[in-house]
């Protein structure tokens, strides 16, 4: 389990990446930073496309961010997201094709944050958001 201050940074971290986020087509603004295994945190944001199906999300922004520089060990993710330039009122769970990027470099026992501020937040496992994930 990571420490509480350790969670509060990663929310606080993420709700200041959302503010990249790119989404004129949804509205929908999506942030999240990454806690690699030696402390260093990548953050993302979803970058939309005209084309739409280039669109990527937040989470993947910042696993490909980590991966592309030759980390790949991580400890916890932090989500935020909702529509608009508030922050979030709710929960953002991943979507599906981000769970499986998980699976991919995560352990079951990865912790996903998520969060709508430093008040409201709920902790899962990979696991518990992904039972019986496809691995090769
Ligand atoms: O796990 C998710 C799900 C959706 N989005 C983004 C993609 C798109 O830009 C917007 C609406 O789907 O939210 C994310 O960033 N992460
Ligand atoms: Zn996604």
């Amino acid at each position: 389990m990571i420490e509480e201050k350790k969670i509060f940074q990663l929310i606080e971290s993420a709700l200041e990446q959302r503010k990249f986020s790119y989404a004129p087509y949804s509205g929908f603004r999506v942030g999240a930073s990454l806690l690699a295994e030696d402390g260093t945190i990548y953050t993302g944001c979803n970058i939309e496309n005209g084309a739409y199906s280039p669109s990527n999300c937040a989470e993947r922004t910042a696993f490909f961010k980590a991966v592309s520089e030759g980390v790949k060990e991580f400890q916890a993710i932090c989500i935020v997201g909702g529509p608009g330039e508030e922050n979030p009122k709710e929960l953002c769970p991943p979507c599906g094709v981000c769970r499986q990027v998980m699976l991919e470099f995560c352990k079951p026992d990865f912790q996903v944050v998520l969060a709508a501020n430093r008040e409201k937040y709920q902790i899962f496992t990979l696991e518990e958001l992904a039972p019986m994930g496809f691995k090769l």
